[in-house]
C-alpha cells in the first residue's frame, strides 16, 4: 500500500481574501489553518492554533515571541510576515531555534512613497484645518481669505529657494520618496542610515547622483545637522530598541520653524508627547504620521490627534491593491519556499541583523 504523505500545517492569522487565499488552497500538501476573517485574530487564537504548524503567515501587529515558538513546537521552520517591517517578531528567539524570516520590501516602496509624499503635502498645506473647515459647515461663514489656512510653500519659490529633504533611513522606500521630491525640485538631500561605513555612503551618494542628475548634494550628516538643514523630513527607518525616539525633544528644538516631519516608518521612532509639545510651541510647522506608538490603540484624546497641525492616517501607507495583493502573494511564497527549504524570495538574515 503507497504511504500516505503527511501533509503540512500551516497557520495564516488572518483571511488574506480571495486574490491570496487560493495560492495556498491550492496546494494539496497543505493543511491550512486561518483565522477566517479580515481583522484580526489576536494572540490566543494563534497560540491554539499554532501547535504542530510547519510554517504561518503573520501580520506586523502581532507580537512573534518564544510564547508563540513555544506554542508551535518544533516544526516550524518558516514564519512569513506580510510586512516590509518586522520589529515585531523576536530575532533572537528564532535564530535560536533556526527558524527562517520572510518578509515583503520592493512590492511597497512606491505605494509608502506616495503616501509619505501626500502627507508631506497635507501637513504643510493646512489640510486638517481646512478640511474641518468644510466637513463641520463653517466655510460659508469662513467665506475667503488672503491669509487664511497659509502655511510654507511645499516647493521652491525661486532658482534661489534651495530646498533640503531629509530622510531618517535610506533604504528603498526613502530613495523612491527622495525621487519624487526631485520632481517637486529639491535640489539637496540629507540623511542619516544605519550603516557608518564611508565607503557604503559614498557608494550610495555616487548612485543616487548619477541617478538625479539636478541634485547637488546627497550627504550622509549627523543627527544635529538632519534636524537643522531639513525643509521636510522622512522618517523611513526601521522600528526596535537602535531607533526607538530618535525624534525627541532634543532633535525637534533643532529644526526649521517651517518644517514638516513625516513618520511612515514605526510609531516607536517618535515621542509623541515631545512632538505634540513642538507643534504647540512652534518648533516646526507640521507633522504627518501613518504610525504612532501605541497605535492601534490611539482615541481622539492622543496629543498628536488634537494639534491642529498633525495629520493622522491609520497605518495605510502601502494600502494600494497592487501593493497589498503583492504583499500577501509574497508572503505566500516566502511560506512555500521555506517549507521546501528552499530560498525565500525575500528572506531578512536573521543572523544578521
Ligand atoms: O508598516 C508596514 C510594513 O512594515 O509593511
Amino acid at each position: 500500500m503507497a504511504e500516505v504523505q503527511k501533509k503540512l500545517k500551516v497557520v495564516v492569522s488572518l483571511d488574506l481574501g480571495p486574490e491570496v487565499m487560493p495560492l495556498l488552497y491550492n496546494q494539496p500538501n497543505l493543511d491550512v489553518v486561518v483565522w477566517p476573517h479580515e481583522s484580526a485574530s489576536g494572540k490566543e487564537w494563534l497560540l491554539k492554533n499554532i501547535a504542530g504548524a510547519d510554517g504561518c503567515i503573520i501580520m506586523l501587529f502581532e507580537k512573534i515571541d518564544a510564547e508563540v515558538f513555544d506554542a508551535a513546537g518544533p516544526n516550524l521552520k518558516v514564519v512569513s510576515t506580510m510586512s516590509v517591517g518586522y520589529d515585531h517578531v523576536d530575532l533572537k528567539e528564532l535564530a535560536k531555534r533556526g527558524i527562517k524570516l520572510g518578509n515583503t520590501p520592493d512590492i511597497l516602496s512606491d505605494s509608502v512613497a506616495d503616501s509619505s509624499v501626500m502627507l508631506a503635502l497635507m501637513a504643510g498645506r493646512n489640510t486638517k484645518q481646512a478640511t474641518n473647515v468644510v466637513e463641520k459647515g463653517e466655510w460659508p461663514g469662513w467665506g475667503w481669505s488672503p491669509y487664511g489656512l497659509c502655511g510654507p510653500q511645499m516647493s521652491p519659490n525661486s532658482p534661489q529657494d534651495i530646498r533640503t529633504v531629509g530622510f531618517i533611513g535610506f533604504g528603498r522606500i526613502a530613495q523612491a520618496t527622495l525621487a519624487r521630491m526631485i520632481g517637486f525640485g529639491y535640489t539637496r538631500c540629507v540623511y542619516v542610515a544605519r550603516s557608518k561605513d564611508p565607503a557604503r555612503a559614498k557608494e550610495i551618494e555616487q548612485t543616487i547622483k548619477a541617478r538625479h542628475p539636478t541634485l547637488t548634494t546627497v550627504q550622509r550628516v549627523e543627527l544635529d545637522q538632519l534636524a537643522r538643514e531639513s525643509d521636510v523630513l522622512y522618517i523611513l527607518a526601521p522600528g526596535g530598541p537602535e531607533t526607538y525616539h530618535i525624534v525627541n525633544e532634543t532633535f525637534l528644538k533643532q529644526m526649521k520653524k517651517t518644517a514638516v516631519l513625516v513618520n511612515n516608518a514605526r510609531g516607536t521612532l517618535v515621542d509623541s508627547d515631545a512632538l505634540a509639545k513642538a507643534l504647540k510651541e512652534g518648533w516646526l510647522w507640521g507633522a504627518g504620521v501613518d504610525v504612532v506608538e501605541g497605535e492601534p490603540n490611539v482615541t481622539v484624546d492622543h496629543p498628536l490627534v488634537k494639534e491642529p497641525r498633525c495629520v493622522m492616517i491609520p497605518h495605510i501607507g502601502s494600502a494600494t491593491w497592487e501593493s497589498r495583493i503583492g504583499m500577501g502573494t509574497i508572503a505566500v511564497q516566502n511560506l512555500l519556499a521555506g517549507l521546501a527549504g528552499i530560498p525565500l524570495v525575500a528572506e531578512v538574515q536573521v543572523s544578521k541583523v
